[in-house]
């Protein structure tokens, strides 16, 4: 039987935007499966992380579906923080299908995982300036274009669960809190 080769691509995704979507097609080229680990799951309802784990995952699956991304060539699993860098590796492994591969642009996480031995590699950003969740999340706070660099899929979630006012809100309370 012929070896899976899997990677490992992990992130916020607060929200799911275009540059993601690359990046897994992208991936896909160079291994038989990626394993998407939705980062910081535990957070939800805060101004850097307004959207849970959950919602990250409808935003993702429905995306990937509307972009004929086949199914079995993916896994989506929400992956907490645990605050002891030395074990987080170990926690990602108890979570996830085995992955040979780790795909971060994230310096801890690239160190992390090569002190155990993995193969990791920087991938490509696309389009930077704009395709990042920091510069969407303010958008959608200041009513900017945020519409174009996220999947049909994202605004559809965010728009279900009142996503603009949630930040918003969020906003309105981090600042009467200062
Ligand atoms: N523009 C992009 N092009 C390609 N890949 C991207 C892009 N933005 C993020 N990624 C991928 O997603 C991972 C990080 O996911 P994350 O959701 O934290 O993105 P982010 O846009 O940097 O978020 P934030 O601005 O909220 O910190 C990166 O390691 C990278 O693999
Ligand atoms: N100790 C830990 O829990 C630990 C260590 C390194 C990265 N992470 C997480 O991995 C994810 C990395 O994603 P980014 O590349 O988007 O920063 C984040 O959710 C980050 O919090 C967690």
């Amino acid at each position: 039987m012929k070896k899976v080769t899997r990677g490992l691509l992990l992130g916020r995704m607060q929200p799911v935007h275009n540059g993601h979507i690359q990046i897994i097609e992208k991936t896909l080229n160079y291994v038989d499966e990626v394993v998407i680990g939705i980062g910081s799951a535990q957070l939800s309802h805060e101004l850097k992380d307004p959207f849970t784990a959950g919602e990250r995952i409808m935003m993702l699956t429905q995306a990937l579906d509307d972009y004929d991304i086949d199914p079995k060539r993916y896994y989506i699993i929400p992956i907490e923080d645990i605050n002891r860098n030395a074990l987080w590796v170990a926690q990602v492994k108890m979570l996830t299908p085995p992955f040979s591969k780790v795909y971060s642009g994230n310096p801890l996480v690239k160190r992390l995982f090569k002190e155990e031995g993995y193969e990791t590699y920087q991938p490509e950003l696309f389009d930077r300036e704009v395709l990042s969740g920091t510069e969407i999340r303010y958008r959608i706070l200041n009513d900017g274009d945020w519409k174009s660099l996220v999947p049909k899929a994202t605004i559809e979630v965010i728009d279900e669960i009142d996503g603009v006012n949630r930040i918003k809100e969020l906003s309105r309370k981090e600042i009467s809190e200062k």
